[in-house]
């Protein structure tokens, strides 16, 4: 059947996208699970375009067409909330007015209803994150690799199919986004997960490892 794959891992098939005449993005790629594919190219090339039509919140004005399974669950056919991407930006965006904690228990999924549950869950996931006892820290006091680290734990609990990341090492001076994408990557392939990673920077590319997709001239 056209919607269905055996490939364990990500799909991306025949994967079209364009605006107005401009053909920004045609990839076809396979992601083993915990693999990581590279997206690059220039500004306005389309690079986040792709993870927003991959999790599901791609503008209208965009024409896109093909298929994008996980699992062989056609994500294309689930509204956004139900595709269960992770995503990280390049700016952590915590909620402000929340505890570490609650920002970390705000993602675990609502079948875990146990109060104490989700509190433990929280507080292990940032014990992982080198982040013990932050649960009742106030987002704003953290530095920027903590912030980092904050997001990903958040991602982590929310039970992810895939990862998708926006340049979320760019902001980080070089010794930090080198123990991010170790963290990152090394969560990635220990849980399985297929990765999708938008960067400028070639040594993120490198420590991916995986199969770079390079993107042409920027459009528009
Ligand atoms: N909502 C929108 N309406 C119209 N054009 C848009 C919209 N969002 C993005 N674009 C255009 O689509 C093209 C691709 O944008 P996109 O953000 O995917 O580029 P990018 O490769 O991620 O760039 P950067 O590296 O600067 O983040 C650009 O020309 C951009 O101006």
């Amino acid at each position: 059947m056209l919607h269905q794959t055996v490939a364990a891992g990500l799909s991306l098939l025949n994967v079209v996208i364009r605006l107005g005449r401009n053909s920004l993005i045609d990839l076809t790629a396979e992601v083993p699970p915990g693999a990581v594919l590279t997206v690059m190219g220039p500004s306005g090339s389309g690079k986040s375009t792709l993870l927003s039509f991959v999790g599901g919140f791609l503008d209208p004005v965009f024409d896109a067409s093909g298929t994008v399974s996980v699992d062989g669950v056609n994500l294309l056919s689930l509204p956004a909330e139900a595709r269960r991407a992770g995503i990280l930006f390049q700016d952590p965006l915590l909620f402000p007015h929340m505890t570490v904690g609650a920002n970390v228990a705000f993602a675990i999924p609502a079948e875990i209803s146990d109060r104490s549950q989700r509190r433990r869950i929280s507080a292990e996931i940032l014990a992982e994150m080198d982040l013990a006892g932050f649960e009742g820290r106030d987002p704003a006091t953290l530095s920027g690799g903590q912030k980092a680290r904050v997001a990903l734990a958040r991602v982590l609990v929310s039970r992810p199919r895939l990862l998708l990341l926006d340049e979320p090492f760019s902001k980080l001076d070089m010794d930090l986004r080198a123990q991010m994408r170790s963290l990152v990557f090394e969560r990635a392939r220990g849980a399985g997960l297929p990765v999708i990673l938008v960067t400028h920077d070639e040594a993120d590319a490198e420590a991916a490892g995986g199969f770079v997709h390079r993107i042409g001239a920027a459009n528009g």
